[in-house]
């Protein structure tokens, strides 16, 4: 799936952009604050119709605005099929060749082929940071990897407010009525998140070899569920299991008026020879972990899809070490996929610029073709 066009209207500070990406690398240059990340934040909504960074949806409007659109010519096996999305005071509305979106199954046409991976300076805190930002690393790369976690996660969440609602001030019979529904989601969202790790861990592995050299502590990916729920076994076992441990806890979470387990508690653990890789990994073992972590997403879509996943990169290089910088620039010269990288300078992504590379300078939310 390549993207030929990219239509933005009001998103952020972009007030009007229209672009013609180049096939493969895509540069977008300028000063810090002129909206570069918020035109990858555009690629990432349409893509994916999450926020990348926005608390509420309504943080992505310009400013003075009633609402933002973007909408983008996707070219795959089937054709040329528009995708668009627009945000305005009702929320989001997405549309396929012009058709608005409504129900499950119209969603899965309309991220048939789609899948985007980002990579941020933020993201390099990923193992060093709390729990939170690897479950959103699991449950994004999950949904691009299934596009029904998208609605799976989403129905996760739903029963888990309905129950903490219930345990503070529902009676027992409330309570037990509302964990039904979250067990069967939050089975499903364990076996999910589960079985991707099964498929990262090899590849991680590897590309955390290739990265560090032969003489490097070997890299390991596992899932930790909370309450010491199983979840090495089939969908309704692990759903026995996580309602086992939900009964276990049951007067504790009603005295704190919360649910102590199930996806929303897990965490994701990185290691290096053997040891936890937040407690014992250097800086740059971390950060080579993280890049290696974000290769192994990318392999894995390319083997599940047949090509690689759009790759949007946020300035990353100039977080990274010269070495690593060298890795990943190698890398993505030799990956046939499609990417749009952010610099305030041309000189760290140049090692990979071909010739087909597409130079545009962002300025005052102003997206303008360079001549190179
Ligand atoms: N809803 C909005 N409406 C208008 N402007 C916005 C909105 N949200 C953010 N901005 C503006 O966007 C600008 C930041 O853009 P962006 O994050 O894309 O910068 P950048 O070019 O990536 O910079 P850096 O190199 O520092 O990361 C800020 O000036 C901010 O005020």
């Amino acid at each position: 799936m390549k993207l030929l066009s990219l239509h933005v209207q009001d998103f952020r500070n972009l007030a009007a952009v229209e672009l013609a990406p180049s096939p493969r690398a895509t540069v977008l240059l300028g000063e810090n604050g002129q909206g570069k990340t918020n035109l990858l934040e555009a690629i990432y909504f349409l893509t994916t119709l999450k926020p990348l960074r926005a608390v509420r949806l309504a943080e992505l409007v310009r400013f003075g605005a009633a609402d933002a659109a973007v909408a983008g010519d996707f070219e795959g096996p089937g054709g040329v099929r528009r995708v668009a999305v627009q945000v305005a005071a009702g929320g989001r509305t997405a549309s396929l060749d012009g058709k608005a979106l409504g129900s499950g199954a119209r969603l899965d046409d309309y991220f048939e082929g789609l899948a985007s991976v980002c990579f941020s300076p933020d993201d390099l805190l990923l193992v060093k940071a709390g729990p939170d930002g690897r479950r959103r690393f699991l449950d994004r790369a999950a949904f691009n990897r299934w596009p029904a976690v998208l609605g799976e996660a989403r129905e996760y969440v739903r029963a888990l407010r309905a129950r903490n609602a219930a345990l503070r001030s529902g009676t027992a019979e409330v309570e037990a009525s509302f964990r039904e529904p979250l067990v069967r989601a939050g089975a499903r969202l364990l076996v999910r998140r589960r079985d991707l790790v099964a498929e990262l861990a090899p590849r991680l592995r590897a590309a955390f070899a290739e990265i560090s050299g032969p003489a490097a502590p070997e890299a390991d990916l596992a899932y930790r569920a909370a309450g010491g729920v199983e979840v090495g076994h089939p969908e309704a076992e692990v759903a026995a299991r996580l309602a086992r441990a939900l009964e276990t806890r049951l007067e504790r979470d009603r005295e704190k008026g919360f649910t102590s387990a199930g996806p929303h508690m897990d965490d994701l653990v990185l290691a290096l020879g053997g040891k936890g890789a937040r407690l014992y990994g250097s800086q740059g073992q971390q950060r080579a972990l993280v890049l290696a972590l974000k290769i192994a997403e990318i392999e894995n879509l390319r083997a599940a899809l047949g090509r690689p996943p759009l790759l949007l990169l946020d300035d990353v290089s100039s977080e990274l070490d010269p070495a690593k910088n060298r890795f990943l620039l190698g890398y993505l010269a030799a990956l046939p996929a499609q990417a749009f990288l952010t610099t305030t300078d041309r000189r760290l992504i140049e090692p990979a610029a071909g010739p087909d590379t597409a130079f545009y300078e962002v300025r005052s939310g102003v997206v303008s073709p360079l001549v190179s």
